[in-house]
C-alpha cells in the first residue's frame, strides 16, 4: 500500500476536539504499530469556533464545524478529519466519506446545577444552545426558561459558576473525555433521549483516497457505525440537522437494531415519540421517521421534512 510517511489528522482546536484527535492518533498507532511521530495533528479553525455570541442557527446555519476541515481535506492538507459526529451535517459532500467511528462513549446528557430535572427550582433558567435540550426540558418543566449558552465545555461551566443560569446540560461523552466526569449527574435516556450521533467520534477521508480509507477503517467500530448511520438516516429522512429539536438513539442487541426517537415543538408544548425494532440499517430508521411524521402534531411536523 502507498502510505505517506506522515499521516496528518485534521481537527478543530477546542480542548475536546484535541482530545478526540489524540484518541484517533492513539488508535491508529496501536492498530498499525506506528510510533507517535508518524502522525501530525493539524489544527484548523472553523466558523463555529470564531463566532461565539449568536445562536448557531442564526449565522448561516450549516457546516459551521466542517467547512474549513472539508476544504483542508479536499485540498490535500490533511489525510483525515476528526469530528464529533453530532455536529456533522446530515448531508455530506460526495467527495468525502465517513470511513470509521470510534467505539461510542456514554450517550447520555449530564445535568449540572441540580440533581434531576424534577429538582430544578420553579422558574429555573437553563443555559443551553441546543434546541433539542431546550425543548425536552420545557416539555418536562414548562416553568423553566432557557438562555443561550455557547462556547466550549469549560466556558459553559464558567458561565454556570458565574450564575448566568441555574443549570446546564452537557454530553457525558465530552465531560468524560475532558476528565470532568465528576461534573453533574447523568440523566437516563428514558428521561432525556440524546441527540443523534451523541458520544460518537467520526473520521472522514477523501472518498477517492483508498490508502487513507483503509488505514482509518481498521480502527472503526462496526456497531457504532451502524447505529450512528441509522440515526443520521433518520435525520436525513426528516430533513433535519443538529439544530432541529430531534432526539434519537439506535442500539443493537443480538443482531437486532432498536431505534427510539422523539420530535418536539421548539417550546416543548408538543412532541411525538416512537420506537422500532428490526434489521439494522437505514431503511429501519426511515420507517421510524415516516411513522413519526405521520403521527406528529402540526406544530411539530411543520419543523421537519422540508
Ligand atoms: N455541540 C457541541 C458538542 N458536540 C459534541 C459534544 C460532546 C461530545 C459528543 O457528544 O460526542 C458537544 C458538547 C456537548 O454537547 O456537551
Amino acid at each position: 500500500m502507498d502510505v505517506p510517511s506522515v499521516f496528518r489528522i485534521g481537527t478543530r482546536g477546542s480542548p475536546l476536539a484535541l482530545v478526540q484527535a489524540n484518541m484517533v492518533r492513539d488508535a491508529l498507532c496501536a492498530t498499525h504499530g506506528w510510533p507517535e511521530s508518524r502522525i501530525e495533528i493539524v489544527v484548523i479553525r472553523t466558523t463555529g469556533d470564531r463566532v461565539q455570541d449568536r445562536a448557531l442557527a442564526e449565522i448561516g446555519g450549516k457546516a459551521l464545524w466542517t467547512k474549513e476541515l472539508d476544504r483542508a481535506l479536499l485540498g490535500g492538507e490533511i489525510d483525515c478529519a476528526v469530528h464529533s459526529m453530532k455536529d456533522v451535517e446530515t448531508i455530506r459532500p460526495e467527495a468525502i466519506r465517513i470511513a470509521a467511528l470510534l467505539p461510542r462513549a456514554d450517550v447520555r446528557d449530564r445535568l449540572v446545577g441540580a440533581d434531576s430535572i424534577a429538582a430544578l427550582r420553579h422558574g429555573a433558567v437553563l443555559g443551553t444552545s441546543s434546541p433539542r435540550r431546550a425543548a425536552q426540558v420545557k416539555r418536562l418543566r414548562p416553568d423553566v426558561t432557557t438562555i443561550l449558552f455557547r462556547g466550549n465545555v469549560a466556558t459553559r461551566l464558567a458561565k454556570l459558576a458565574a450564575g448566568e443560569a441555574d443549570a446546564t446540560l452537557l454530553a457525558a461523552a465530552g465531560l468524560e473525555r475532558l476528565g470532568r466526569d465528576d461534573v453533574g449527574v447523568a440523566i437516563d435516556t428514558a428521561v432525556l433521549l440524546p441527540a443523534p450521533a451523541q458520544g460518537a467520534v467520526g473520521i472522514e477521508v477523501r472518498a477517492d483516497d483508498d490508502s487513507a480509507g483503509a488505514l482509518v477503517e481498521a480502527i472503526g467500530d462496526g456497531v457504532t457505525q451502524a447505529c450512528v448511520g441509522a440515526e443520521r438516516a433518520l435525520l436525513a429522512r426528516l430533513v433535519a440537522d443538529c439544530h432541529s429539536p430531534v432526539a434519537a438513539l439506535a442500539t443493537i442487541e443480538g443482531g437486532v437494531m432498536h431505534i427510539v426517537a422523539e420530535l418536539l415543538a421548539e417550546d416543548g408544548s408538543a412532541h411525538v415519540t416512537g420506537a422500532i425494532r428490526g434489521e439494522p440499517g437505514a431503511a429501519l430508521a426511515e420507517a421510524l421517521a415516516d411513522d413519526l411524521l405521520d403521527r406528529a402534531p402540526e406544530s411539530v411536523r411543520r419543523l421537519f421534512a422540508g
